[in-house]
């Protein structure tokens, strides 16, 4: 696994606008180099506004939106077009904006999909289109996604792993069901660990104050149980793209802007 880098930028809207085009960049060099890329969306505040920053900068033409999968790294287990879920946001914000082909659009299932209002049924069949997707060159059961994002909450959750869940000692399943989430809806879906470590780059996002210490705490020699933002590593590349106010509690040689 990669050791993290830190860029710091002057606020949410320029850290939106810089990850977006990053993000942007990544899907040109992936394409270029294999034909396809995939992404795993997050939900959130900061992770929403990236997406909108893509979908509303002039660099968004040069991805060839219907040859990039979009995955999740976790779901508000609500019924579909449900305004709190990650998915609505990430079509109204994206995907809706850009030619993305409906058969790459890999959505977790909704509290009125194919299960029914059952979580583990859903985490289940999220799982197995994940293992369809696996080549033998990803060596494990998901995609080694070219690009995983992921927001951090105040309590240094990522994904839908909320501090000292059971799913964080999770070794084999890939996509679990969450009950109980401190942070409402409380009904999820979420890839475990092992599945965000799959992915080639790790991406974490944090904007505001609010975010400091769980991001201090996640550079900082704590470990994944306690702290799951601690386990958001990639295996080539992972990066904390961060505002002034996320950073503020970095020490100094952590904490440089990523522009004069
Ligand atoms: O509930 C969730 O929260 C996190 C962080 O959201 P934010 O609004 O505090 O940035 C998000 O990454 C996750 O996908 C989502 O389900």
């Amino acid at each position: 696994m990669s050791t993290p880098t830190v860029l710091v930028y002057k606020g949410s809207e320029p850290l939106a606008r810089a990850a977006a085009a990053r993000v942007v960049t990544r899907l040109v060099e992936v394409q270029a180099a294999k034909g396809s890329a995939s992404v795993v969306l997050t939900g959130g505040g900061v992770g929403t506004a990236v997406l909108r920053a893509v979908a509303e900068g002039t660099a968004r033409s040069a991805v060839d939106w219907s040859r990039v999968d979009f995955w999740w790294g976790d779901e508000r287990f609500l019924p579909t077009g449900d305004p709190e879920r990650n998915e609505t946001g990430a079509r109204e914000a994206l995907l809706d904006r850009v030619p993305a082909d409906p058969a790459r659009v890999h959505a977790m299932p909704a509290a009125d999909g194919p299960d029914g209002d059952d979580p583990e049924r859903a985490a289940e069949r999220y799982a197995a289109e994940l293992r369809r997707a696996a080549r033998p060159e990803d060596h494990g059961p998901v995609p080694s996604f070219d690009l995983c994002l992921l927001g951090v909450g105040p309590d240094s959750h990522v994904a839908s792993l909320f501090p000292g869940m059971p799913a964080l000692y999770e070794t084999e399943r890939t996509v679990v069901a969450v009950r109980g989430a401190p942070k409402p809806p409380p009904t999820r879906i979420s890839l475990t660990l092992p599945a965000i470590q799959a992915a080639q780059q790790v991406w974490v996002l944090a904007s505001g104050a609010e975010k400091a210490r769980a991001v201090r705490l996640a550079l900082l020699e704590s470990g994944p149980v306690q702290v799951p933002a601690a386990g958001a590593r990639g295996r080539s590349q992972t990066a904390f793209l961060l505002d002034e106010e996320a950073a503020r509690f970095l020490p100094r040689e952590l904490s440089r802007p990523a522009s004069p």
